[in-house]
């Protein structure tokens, strides 16, 4: 079982910051809350604040926990934990993503998330007034 956290990112408008996996990438074309592989005895916050510098040179700030979703990609059993988090400071440049964007959850509809994030797209669309 791999844990993979992933942030799903608030700008001060409220907006959610959503990015494509590159190709040559596990769910290229797709779309995900951007985070990576907890490492061991990594907090899922940590993984996040780190990952989010690695993969979009930003700094984020977590802040609450939102959900986990066991998913089976094939063999592959992957435990996606979801946390808040507020942005920070940075200009995002991507290195495993081609495209992102900053959208309201009325906006998620447009997207095709890897089948793991469904899950939390629903709950999004669903906790929106
Ligand atoms: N980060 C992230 N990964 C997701 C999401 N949904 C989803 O199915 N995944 C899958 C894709 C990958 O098979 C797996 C690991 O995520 P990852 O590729 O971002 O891991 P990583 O940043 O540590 O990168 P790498 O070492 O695998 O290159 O989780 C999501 O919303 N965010
Ligand atoms: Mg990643």
């Amino acid at each position: 079982m791999i844990e993979v956290a992933a942030a799903i990112i608030e700008d001060e408008q409220g907006r959610i910051l959503i990015a494509r996996r590159k190709p040559g990438k596990s769910q290229a074309g797709l779309w995900e809350f951007p985070g990576g592989k907890i490492e061991q005895g990594e907090l899922a916050e940590d993984c996040l604040r780190r990952e989010l510098m690695e993969e979009m040179q930003i700094n984020i700030a977590p802040y609450a926990y939102f959900g986990v979703n066991d998913h089976h990609y094939g063999a592959t059993h992957i435990r996606l934990i979801a946390y808040r988090a507020r942005y920070m400071s940075g200009q995002i440049a991507l290195v495993d993503h081609d495209e992102y964007r900053w959208i309201t959850t009325c906006d998620l509809t447009e997207f095709t998330f890897a089948p793991a994030d469904v899950k939390f797209v629903e709950m999004l669309q669903h906790s929106a007034s």
